[in-house]
């Protein structure tokens, strides 16, 4: 076996998670005892992780030869042709793999009624605790005139694209996609019914999602196109609703969860967020009380099998300074006690039957 290629099956490339000699990016020239030669292939010029490929591909060939050359070049055309073809694993270009019968990832879908009560900042957790919990998670920000997930994940680089195919950028080990990475300058988006169905589809299908055990979906507030477009493009998704407290804002929530079971979608759950304050031992109910156990029920009679409250997270200082920083607090403090009820919630998703979530396609992301 080659010392070299030994050597280089341990370099990852960071967008596509799996070794570089797996994905067609290696070619050898020569090999000795001491000395080999190398051409590594990007997959398109000016890939934002050359340096780091380089970096990885020197250290790792050091650890084997004293002498090595190496050369930085660009895949062919149809080098590129024959990866994507690869990474699709046998199906055919602009596919949404959510459908099939043999994709056995678990879509969840995160919705609420009104707008700002931290549907989008829960999902961020919530996806970076499955993450942590060793899940292979990927998030779409479907809030498309609200997105705030890459902000939310510190995120600045855009997507890499290799020719029609979308590498999300990966933080805190979830894959994630956003409206937010095409749009310039913070410009408005003007899009209605078809545009939006048109961008979220394409989230689906142009996207390299690899072999996801979890895909969330931070839906945009209420029970617009965009909610529907996708319960009719993922079908089996499953969803959680998010309220506060205030009667107000559950009772649009229970709207938005109807429109989920109109789709066919099963409801793991309600979670009550900003739910008290607690200040000097007590606890405010700022926005009320009752809302979440208000829209548990309402849900359980719509949808004829028990919902439940899931989670009560309060108002937390800690929740939205993470959330500014771009750093989710599961991940800077996951010992924090509104930390451990998100986990604990990614805990009971992870723990409850998910088919065969995981089951290996052709290539193993890491
Ligand atoms: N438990 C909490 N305590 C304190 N602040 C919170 C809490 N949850 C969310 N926030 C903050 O409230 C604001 C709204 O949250 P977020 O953007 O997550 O809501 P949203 O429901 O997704 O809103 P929209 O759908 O309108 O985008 C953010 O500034 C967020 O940091």
């Amino acid at each position: 076996m080659s010392q070299a290629l030994a050597a280089l099956a341990q370099v990852i490339d960071p967008e596509l998670r799996a070794p570089i000699t797996d994905l067609g990016m290696v070619e050898l020239i020569s090999e000795s005892e001491s000395n080999c030669s190398v051409r590594i292939l990007l997959t398109i010029a000016g890939c934002p992780a050359a340096q780091k490929i380089e970096r990885d591909v020197r250290a790792a060939l050091a650890t084997k030869f004293v002498d090595y050359q190496l050369e930085m070049s660009t895949m062919s055309a149809s080098q590129r042709e024959e990866l994507k073809a690869k990474l699709r694993n046998g199906k055919p270009p602009r596919f949404n793999p959510f459908v099939q019968e043999d994709n056995f990832t678990r879509v969840i879908f995160v919705g609420s009624g009104k707008g700002g009560v931290g549907k989008s900042t829960i999902t961020a957790n919530l996806a970076a605790s499955l993450a942590i919990l060793g899940k292979k998670v990927g998030l779409i920000d479907a809030d498309i005139f609200g997105y705030s997930i890459p902000g939310q994940f510190g995120i600045t680089e855009n997507p890499t694209k290799v020719d029609e195919l979308i590498l999300p950028p990966i933080a805190f080990d979830v894959r994630v996609m956003s409206i937010g990475f095409f749009v310039r300058d913070n410009q408005p988006i003007g899009w209605r019914g078809p545009m939006l169905h048109r961008a979220i589809e394409q989230f689906l299908t142009d996207v390299y999602w690899g072999d996801l055990d979890y895909l969330l979906v931070d839906l945009p507030p209420g029970t617009g196109d965009v909610a529907i477009s996708l319960g009719q493009l993922i079908p089996k998704a499953q969803s959680i609703v998010i309220t506060t407290p205030q009667a107000a804002a559950a009772t649009v929530a229970q709207r938005s969860g109807a429109i989920g079971l109109q789709t066919g979608q099963q409801i793991l759950g309600v979670i009550e967020n900003m739910a008290y304050l607690e200040t000097q031992g007590q606890k405010l109910e700022i926005f009320g009380s009752g809302g979440g156990a208000a829209v548990a029920s309402r849900l359980s009679e719509l949808s004829g099998s028990e919902v439940r409250v899931i989670a009560t997270l309060p108002i937390s200082p800690e929740l939205r300074i993470g959330a500014d920083a771009g750093i989710p607090l599961v991940v800077s403090s996951p010992e924090n006690e509104i930390s451990q009820r998100i986990l604990k919630v990614a805990e009971q998703l992870a723990s409850t039957p998910i088919g065969l979530a995981g089951k290996s396609l052709g290539l193993k992301p890491r």
